[in-house]
């Protein structure tokens, strides 16, 4: 049997338990990255939800955003959920003053494009590369992408709206599979890393 990969949850802030929860039941060996040390040891990592601003702004404290973006480029797998999507968007529309992103994907989001807290809603998505039906897609407080660029692939679409897209090995969703014990999109996910490893100890 081949040995499963290692694949780390970026955990500065967010849902990172179930993120690591989803990963193992979908076959990884799943732990928490803080540290660049960490960020160097995994095949591929998870971005999770929470408040990309956060997010953002503890990468850059804890010597994380230039490593991070030097194995996007280097083309490691990366998943970002809600928060996470918009830490792998190559341009915000609104984003806060001083945030950042890690880049990855040639896309435009904008930040609680679904709207408040309060407004936050569940609704089956289908996704395209995840079979056996549409998924519960969670969105709170979820951005949508307003645009991508020539190389992204649009894999869902909800109310007419961007929330799921993949570029070469970097995915994003809106919303959490992380929440709803469904791990197909974790799957989808492990699979792209088990991939990428295979191809890269040729
Ligand atoms: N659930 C989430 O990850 C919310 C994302 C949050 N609205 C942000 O802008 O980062």
């Amino acid at each position: 049997m081949t040995e499963a990969p290692v694949i780390g949850v970026l955990a500065l802030q967010g849902d990172v338990r179930e993120h690591l929860t989803a990963l193992a039941a979908a076959g990884a060996a799943a732990g928490p990255v803080r540290r660049p040390e960490e960020l160097a040891e995994v095949d591929g990592l998870v971005i999770p939800g929470g408040e990309s601003t956060t997010i953002s702004k503890l990468a850059v404290l804890f010597g994380l955003m230039e490593p991070l973006r030097a194995r996007v480029r280097d083309g490691m797998p990366v998943y970002g959920t809600c928060a996470g999507m918009i830490m792998l968007a190559g341009k915000i529309l609104d984003p806060r003053s001083g945030q950042e992103t890690v880049g990855g994907i040639d896309m435009i989001v904008r930040r609680n494009a679904f709207g408040r807290q309060n407004e936050s809603f569940e609704a089956a998505v289908d996704v395209r590369g995840v079979e056996g039906g549409p998924v519960e897609g969670v969105f709170i407080r979820a951005p949508w992408v307003e645009s991508v660029g020539a190389g992204a692939e649009v894999l869902a679409v909800h109310g007419g709206h961007i929330v799921a897209v993949r570029q070469g090995d970097t995915l994003a969703t809106s919303f959490h599979p992380e929440l709803t014990g469904d791990h197909r999109v974790h799957g989808l996910f492990v699979d792209m890393v088990r991939a990428y490893r295979a191809a890269e100890s040729l």
